[in-house]
């Protein structure tokens, strides 16, 4: 896909969270060379509307309240200001997948809760590491559910990668050292681990992902390489919710972001990279195969922001 309909895309899908945003900032219109205290409030305030959270909200407040306009108060030098700001914030925690360890394979484990679009992810990673000329390899982890099972077979066969599956029901550890051993046979590049996602049973899910971690780490001693964490930016503060369960239940050592397409949410984004500094990987902004790249911070912080291309 070409870099031009991505971020038309991206463009499409943060239209909602970018209106929230930028229809509260037009009201703060003013001739004066700096923002009042009222309408810094104001600004603060629809940050923490637009799921900013109040911390990205409170350090973008403080940085526009030393910021002179040298032409008066402007819409648009406001949301350059903005801009700005929310790319200092991203721009330390964009970090692309990077599944280069050896010996091979590189082992990807994914979590998240039911329906955070974990499955349609697991594809698309699997579709960009394909992109990068990587073998790639699946692991259906997520045993619990006959559906998962069968849902990412879908995405397997569709992809023509191979898939390491065990019966419902069964011990995913097994089917994880299944996968190890036909990947590190294969001299795959990529295996990406499917996991359950039952967050109401804490105790039962992290037996199960240390079981996992034990039967990997018997293999090949650095995997998993990479935690990564689906959240669904329709969540909002909930996502965040997420993150802290999850890094204590899994060892979260990246996130992947989904469904910022057709959000006001996706301010969400911000706030994970505020308070929890974890490398964000990659953003879904829709359904198909090809809604999945590695996030461009600058980028991002303008369509947020509503900075004209
Ligand atoms: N709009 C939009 N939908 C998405 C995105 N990612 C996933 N989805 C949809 O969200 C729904 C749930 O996605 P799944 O990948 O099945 O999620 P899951 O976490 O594996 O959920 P379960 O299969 O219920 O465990 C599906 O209808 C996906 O097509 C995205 O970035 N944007």
């Amino acid at each position: 896909m070409s870099a031009d309909s991505w971020s038309d895309r991206l463009l499409g899908g943060f239209a909602k969270t970018s209106d929230r945003l930028t229809g509260n900032i037009a009201g703060l219109l003013g001739g004066a060379a700096r923002l009042t205290e009222d309408q810094l409030d104001d600004l603060e305030d629809a940050l923490i509307l637009s799921d900013l959270g109040p911390r990205a909200a409170a350090r973008i407040r403080e940085r526009l309240a030393a910021t002179r306009f040298d032409n008066g108060v402007d819409e648009a030098a406001i949301r350059a200001a903005v801009a700005e700001e929310i790319a200092a914030i991203l721009r330390p925690v964009a970090k692309p997948l990077d599944v280069t360890a050896f010996p091979r394979p590189h082992v990807v484990l994914v979590i998240g809760v039911n329906g955070s679009g974990k499955t349609t992810t697991i594809a698309k990673l699997a579709h960009l590491f394909q992109e990068q000329d990587y073998a790639v390899m699946l692991a259906a982890g997520d045993t619990f559910r006959a559906a998962a099972i069968g849902q990412l077979g879908v995405w397997a066969d569709r992809l023509g990668v191979p898939i390491i599956k065990g019966p419902e029901g069964g011990d995913p550890a097994s089917v994880v050292f299944d996968a190890v051993k036909a990947a590190t046979d294969k001299g795959t590049d990529a295996l990406i681990v499917d996991t359950a996602g039952r967050l109401q049973n804490k105790r039962e899910l992290m037996d199960e992902l240390a079981k996992i971690r034990r039967v990997l780490g018997r293999l090949n001693p650095a995997a998993p390489h990479d935690v990564v964490l689906v959240l669904d930016a329709t969540n909002g503060q909930n996502a965040l919710a997420q993150i802290e369960v999850f890094r204590e239940v899994a060892g979260v050592t990246g996130l992947v972001m989904t469904k910022l397409d057709g959000t006001a949410r996706g301010g969400v984004l911000v706030a994970a990279a505020e308070q929890y500094g974890l490398p964000i990987h990659a953003i879904g902004v829709g359904e198909t195969i090809d809604d999945l790249r590695p996030f461009d911070p600058d980028l991002v912080a303008r369509v947020i922001a509503g900075v004209a291309a």
